[in-house]
């Protein structure tokens, strides 16, 4: 994953103000761009184990144990059957990206994570809705990582956004990267709470400017979560980023992704709009609690020509 970085001197707030984003264009691109791309067969496959790699393996939910979290992190360690790994080639088990968990669920994750390399990433700074006092939102970050954390994954202050006081989404923004201090902080926009694409796409480049490694579409609490309009306003700010300072910032599309087909869908608007390098998991993660299960269950048909039935492939 990309390191912590000192992003520079914040935007020019006020072309923020001037952005537009056209929506109907931006929607008949997002829904052309799988319609006319497909990846089939051998290349499917391929492409599911990819997004196994890439994935935040999740489980956010007010009734979390550290048993639930514990068959998670052992899921996220071997999350294919035996005989699919096999009937793929495939040289070793891969492994998801992480396991991302709320803070007191942290410790649990970490030690049963132990030795596999999948780091834990827990979010922070009152999630879901993020209206907390700055104090306490940064100690929240704290103890995430005193607990071993190596990924934040924060939640905006909407008011900010809906107010256009994008100097305070800055501020705010800096002081949880700076708190994060060694961890990689991913920038959650709640992007179904934002109104507009063009506050998408403002709130996007004052995250990517006040140091955030990652942003991300949403925290899967919203009405409506991760959709591709956004992502691909998302990935044009990443790009613009990445053109305009030479730092690569990574993706994050959560919430309400439950099928392989989605997992595939989001390779190619990240493919299209970023080009490959950015299909890893250092710059590429898929936010889900239950999409794991289908990418299984498509596998096993790859690999057997049959489909289990979906429980047998459902997570814990
Ligand atoms: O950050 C990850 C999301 O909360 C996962 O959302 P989901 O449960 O709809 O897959």
């Amino acid at each position: 994953m990309s390191h912590a970085r000192n992003p520079g001197t914040p935007p020019d707030f006020a072309a923020l103000d001037r952005l537009a984003v056209n929506r109907p264009a931006t929607e008949r691109r997002a829904a052309t761009l799988t319609a006319r791309r497909s990846l089939k067969n051998v290349h499917q496959a391929a492409w599911l184990v990819n997004a196994i790699r890439c994935m935040d393996l999740t489980t956010l939910a007010g009734d979390d144990t550290p048993d639930r979290v514990r068959r998670l992190c052992a899921k996220a360690r071997r999350p294919l059957a035996d005989h699919i790994v096999a009937g793929l080639g495939l040289e070793a088990m891969p492994v998801c990206g992480a396991v991302c968990v709320y803070p007191t669920m942290v410790a649990p994750a970490v030690r049963a994570l132990e030795g596999s390399g999948i780091p834990v990433a827990s979010v922070a700074t009152g999630f879901p809705a993020g209206l907390m006092p700055l104090d306490l939102r940064l100690a929240e970050i704290r103890y995430a990582v005193d607990q071993g954390a190596a990924e934040i994954d924060i939640v905006i202050t909407r008011a900010h956004v809906l107010a256009a006081d994008w100097a305070a989404l800055h501020d705010e923004i800096a002081a949880m990267r700076e708190a994060c201090g060694p961890a990689h902080l991913k920038a959650i926009l709640a992007t179904g709470d934002l109104v507009t694409l063009r506050n998408v796409a403002a709130s996007s480049r004052v995250a990517m400017a006040a140091g955030a490694d990652f942003i991300k579409t949403s925290t899967g609490k919203e009405g409506v979560n991760a959709t591709l309009p956004v992502g691909l306003v998302m990935t044009r700010a990443i790009r613009d980023y990445a053109a305009a300072t030479g730092h690569r910032v990574g993706f994050k599309p959560a919430g309400g992704m439950k099928t392989a087909k989605d997992a595939l869908n989001w390779q190619i608007l990240m493919r299209e709009e970023l080009g490959r390098d950015w299909l890893e998991p250092g710059l590429f993660r898929l936010g889900a609690s239950s999409m794991l299960g289908d990418i299984e269950r498509q596998l096993d048909h790859h690999v057997t020509g049959r489909y289990a039935a979906a429980h047998r492939h459902a997570l814990a």
